[in-house]
C-alpha cells in the first residue's frame, strides 16, 4: 500500500471484533483497575501528564545514539517529574509510590526507563523507611521537590543477593562525628543502582557499619556524592556508568566507590539503628530484618507492575492477531484473522488471564503490606516473616511468569513482533530483568521454602500457623484429597500438591541429616525440591486469592461481566491444572479420565472467550501514547504504523548510505 493513501479509519476487522463483545467494557477496566475512583483517577492523571503532547519523540528512542536517548530521556524526566510533583502527587499522595499509575504514566515518556525512576521508586521510600522523623523531615522534602535526585546503591560487583557480604565499610569516627566510606576491593564497588552512573547527586549506600572497632552488619546511609552546582563527584567518590545492557539503558545504572570519603553522623538512617555520639550502637528496631524494608516493599509492588506490563503485552498482540490474517486451511475460503486460530487463542488468552490474576493478586498484597505495616507501627512484627515469605514468592512467580508470557505474545506476533516498533521486545527487556533485581528467582523462592518447612514443623508439632499456610494442618491429617473439578476443588488439589510437597521436603531434610551430614548441607541437598515446592505453594495463593476476589469483585456486576470474569479465571486454574498435571497425577486422585475432560473444557473455554477477547484487551484501557506500538494501537493501522515508524528511522534519509562512496564502492572496483 503506498503510505500517501494511507486510511485513517478504524481497521474493519477490529470493528466487527468490538461489535461481537458481549459484556460492558468499563466494568471490567473498573475491576482490573481496583474500582471506579481509581479508574477515574488514573484517567484524570493521564490526562494531566499526556494531554500537552510532551510525551511525544519526533525521532524514535531506539533510533537514536547512547549518549541521545540518555539526553532525551534526562530531559523528558524533568518535564515528567515536574507534573508528578506539581499535579500528580497533590491527587494521590504518597500512596502513588506504591500504585501503578505513576510507573504506568510514565510508560508514555520512556520507552526504556526514566534515570529518576529509583529515585521515586527507591530512594523516596528508603528515606519514609529507615529515616527517623527528624531526618524525615530534613530529606523527605528535598527529594519530593526534586531539589536532590537520589539512587539506591547496595548491589556491588562482588555481590548481590548476599547482603551479609557487602564490604563498603561505613566506619565511625567519634573525634569528628563523621562516618568514613571506604571501598577496600575492586568487588566491593557498588554496580547497578539506577540513576547513579551520571543523574543522582545523592545516593543510599548499604555498607557494613564499624564503630568502636566492632562490626553491626549492613546500614543504610544518605550519601552526597556531587556538588549541587558543578555535579561533579566530590573528591574520594568514583561514579560512572556501567556500561551498556540488554535494555534498561535509559536507566543509567551506575557503579561507586569511595576512599576514605567522609559524611556527618546524622547521614546514617537511624529509624532502625543509632550511633550516638560517642560511638555507642542503639539498636532501635524490634525485628533483626527490618533494614531490608524497601526490598520488601518493592517486591510488593513489582507485582502489579508485572501485572500492567503483561497486559500492555496481551494488548498489543491480541489487537494484532484480530488484525493479521494467514495463511488457507480450508480450500477457497479466505485466510482466517489468525486470533481463530486455536493455538493463537492458546498463547494469549492465558496472557489476559494472568495479567487479571496478577492485579488482583498485587493488590491483595499491597492490602496485606499496609496491614503489617500499621502492626509495625504499634510495636508488632509477628506478620512480617509471613509477609516476607508472601512478597518473596509473589515477586519471583509474577515477574518470571509475566516475563515469559510477554515473549510468548511477541512469538504470537511472528516477525513484526521483533520490530522495535512493536514495543514488545523493550516491555520483555524490562520485565525479564524483574526476575533477577530486587532479589533472584531462585533465591526468593528459597526463602520461601525456609517459612514454608518451618510452618510444616509446628503444625507437626500440632501448633497453629498463619492463614496463608492454614492449608498445611488440613495435609498434615494425611486425608487424601479427592479431585473434583469445580474450582474450589482444583485450588484445594493444588493445595494438596503443596503441601506434600513442603512434607516430602522436610522429610528428604531429616533423612540427609540421619546419614551425619548438618542441617545447612541438607538443606542444600534438598533444595531443587524446596523451590518447586514454594512454586506450588505461591501458584496456589494465586489461584486462591484470584478466584475469591474476582468472585466478590464480580457480586455486584452485570451478567456478562460476571460470565467472562468467571470464565477466564476458571481458564487459569484449569491452564495451571493442565500445565501441572505430572504433579496432580502424583499427589491427587485425579485420573487419565478427569485430565481428558479438563483438557476439553479448556478448549471449550479458549472458544468461549474468543469472541470478547478484543474487548476484554480494550478493557485494560491503555492510551495508545502508553502503549507505543505499531501492532497494538486502538485504531489497529498495523501496516500503515509499521511503515510510517520505518521511514523515521535514519537509515532512510536518503536513498544512498555515505558508507557505499566509503566502503561499498572501493570495494566492488577492487580498491579496497
Ligand atoms: C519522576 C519521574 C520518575 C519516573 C516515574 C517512576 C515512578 C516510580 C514510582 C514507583 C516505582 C515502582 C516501581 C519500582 C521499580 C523499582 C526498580 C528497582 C530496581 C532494582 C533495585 C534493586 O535491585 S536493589 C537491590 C536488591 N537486592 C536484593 O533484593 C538482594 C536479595 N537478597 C536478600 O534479600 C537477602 O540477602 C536474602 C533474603 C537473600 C538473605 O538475607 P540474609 O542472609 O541476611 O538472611 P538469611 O537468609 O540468613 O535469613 C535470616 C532470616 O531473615 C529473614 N529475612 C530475610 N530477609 C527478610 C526480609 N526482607 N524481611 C523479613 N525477614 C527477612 C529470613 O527469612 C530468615 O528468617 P528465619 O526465621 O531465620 O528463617
Ligand atoms: C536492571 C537491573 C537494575 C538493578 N538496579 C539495582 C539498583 O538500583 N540498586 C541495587 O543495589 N541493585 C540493583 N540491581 C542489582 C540486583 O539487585 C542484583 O543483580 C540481584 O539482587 C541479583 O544479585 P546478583 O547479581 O548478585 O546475582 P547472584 O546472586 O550472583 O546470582 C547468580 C546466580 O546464582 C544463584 N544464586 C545466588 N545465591 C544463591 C543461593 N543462596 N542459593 C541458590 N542459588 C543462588 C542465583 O539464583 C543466580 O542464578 C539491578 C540489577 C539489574 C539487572
Amino acid at each position: 500500500m503506498s503510505t500517501d493513501k494511507m486510511s485513517v479509519k478504524v481497521n474493519v476487522d477490529l470493528q466487527k471484533e468490538r461489535q461481537k463483545c458481549n459484556f460492558n467494557i468499563q466494568e471490567v477496566t473498573f475491576i482490573f483497575d481496583g474500582g471506579k475512583e481509581q479508574t477515574l483517577q488514573r484517567k484524570k492523571i493521564e490526562d494531566i501528564a499526556l494531554n500537552s503532547g510532551a510525551s511525544i519523540d519526533s525521532i524514535p528512542e531506539e533510533c537514536l545514539g547512547l549518549k541521545e536517548r540518555y539526553d532525551n530521556a534526562v530531559r523528558k524526566s524533568c518535564i515528567y517529574s515536574r507534573i508528578v510533583k506539581n499535579e500528580i502527587l497533590e491527587i494521590t499522595g504518597l500512596e502513588a509510590l506504591g500504585n501503578p499509575v505513576l510507573r504506568r504514566t510514565a510508560d508514555a515518556f520512556f520507552k526504556e526507563i526514566s534515570p529518576f525512576m529509583l529515585h521515586l521508586g527507591m530512594f523516596v521510600p528508603t528515606i519514609i523507611g529507615q529515616c527517623t522523623e527528624e531526618q524525615q523531615a530534613k530529606w523527605l522534602p528535598r527529594a519530593l521537590e526534586m531539589q536532590i535526585i537520589g539512587a539506591y546503591a547496595q548491589t556491588e560487583l562482588g555481590h548481590g543477593t548476599f547482603i551479609r557480604g557487602l564490604e563498603t565499610t561505613a566506619t565511625y569516627d567519634p573525634e569528628t562525628e563523621e562516618f568514613v566510606l571506604h571501598s577496600p576491593t575492586l568487588t566491593s564497588y557498588k554496580w547497578w543502582a539506577g540513576g547513579l552512573g551520571n543523574t543522582a547527586n545523592h545516593c543510599i549506600v548499604v555498607a557494613q557499619l564499624y564503630t568502636k572497632g566492632q562490626c553491626h552488619g549492613t546500614h543504610p546511609f544518605i550519601v552526597p556524592i556531587r556538588d549541587m552546582e558543578t555535579h561533579e563527584p566530590f573528591p574520594g567518590v568514583k561514579v560512572g556508568d556501567v556500561g551498556v545492557r540488554m535494555g534498561f539503558n535509559t536507566a543509567d545504572n551506575g557503579f561507586l566507590s569511595f576512599n576514605h570519603y567522609r559524611i556527618p553522623r546524622e547521614n546514617m538512617m537511624m529509624k532502625n539503628a543509632k550511633v550516638l555520639k560517642d560511638g555507642t550502637y542503639v539498636k532501635v528496631a524490634r525485628h533483626e530484618k527490618l533494614t531490608y524494608g524497601t526490598m520488601v516493599f518493592v517486591r510488593v509492588t513489582l507485582v502489579k507492575e508485572a501485572a500492567i506490563n503483561l497486559a500492555k503485552a496481551a494488548t498489543i498482540a491480541v489487537r494484532y492477531s484480530a488484525v493479521r490474517r494467514q495463511s488457507q486451511p480450508k480450500p477457497d475460503a479466505p485466510e482466517p484473522q489468525i486470533i481463530d486460530y486455536p493455538t493463537q487463542q492458546h498463547k494469549l488468552f492465558i496472557c489476559i488471564a494472568t495479567a487479571h490474576a496478577l492485579q488482583i493478586t498485587g493488590d491483595w498484597l499491597w492490602r496485606t503490606f499496609k496491614d503489617v505495616l500499621a502492626d509495625m507501627r504499634g510495636g508488632n512484627t509477628d506478620s512480617l516473616p509471613e509477609l516476607h515469605a508472601l512478597s518473596s514468592c509473589l515477586k519471583a512467580i509474577s515477574t518470571s511468569d509475566s516475563a515469559a508470557y510477554i515473549e510468548q505474545c511477541r512469538f504470537a506476533c511472528g516477525g513484526h513482533g521483533y520490530m522495535l516498533s512493536s514495543n514488545l521486545p523493550l516491555i520483555y527487556s524490562f520485565v525479564t530483568a524483574t526476575r533477577t533485581y530486587e532479589g533472584d528467582y531462585t533465591v526468593l523462592l528459597l526463602q520461601t521454602a525456609r517459612f514454608l518447612v518451618k510452618a510444616w514443623e509446628q503444625v507437626e508439632a500440632g501448633k497453629s500457623v498463619t492463614p496463608t499456610v492454614s492449608y498445611l494442618t488440613l495435609a498434615a491429617t494425611k486425608e487424601k484429597v479427592l479431585w473434583n473439578d469445580f474450582a474450589e476443588g482444583i485450588i484445594r488439589s493444588f493445595q494438596a500438591v503443596a503441601a506434600r510437597k513442603i512434607s516430602a521436603c522436610a522429610e528428604t531434610i531429616k533423612r540427609h541429616m540421619k546419614t551425619g551430614i548438618c542441617y545447612e548441607d541438607a538443606w542444600q541437598l534438598t533444595t531443587v525440591r524446596l523451590v518447586s515446592a514454594a512454586e506450588s505453594h505461591c501458584r496456589s495463593v494465586i489461584c486462591q486469592t484470584y478466584w475469591n476476589e474476582i468472585t466478590r469483585l464480580t457480586a455486584s456486576c452485570s451478567t456478562n461481566v460476571k460470565i467472562v470474569m468467571e470464565q477466564l479465571a476458571t481458564l487459569y486454574l484449569i491452564y495451571w491444572a493442565l500445565e501441572r498435571s505430572g504433579d496432580l497425577l502424583r499427589y491427587s486422585t485425579i485420573s487419565e479420565k478427569d485430565l481428558n475432560r479438563l483438557q476439553e473444557r479448556y478448549e471449550e473455554l479458549l472458544a468461549l472467550i474468543r469472541p470478547n477477547a478484543v474487548g476484554l484487551v480494550d478493557a485494560f484501557d491503555f492510551r495508545d501514547e502508553i502503549l507505543r506500538s505499531t501492532l497494538g494501537a486502538y485504531d489497529g493501522r498495523v501496516y500503515e504504523r509499521l511503515m510510517e515508524e520505518a521511514l523515521k528511522s535514519p537509515l532512510n534519509d536518503g536513498p544512498v548510505q555515505a558508507s557505499f562512496h566509503k566502503y561499498i564502492k572501493p570495494l566492488t572496483k577492487g580498491k579496497l
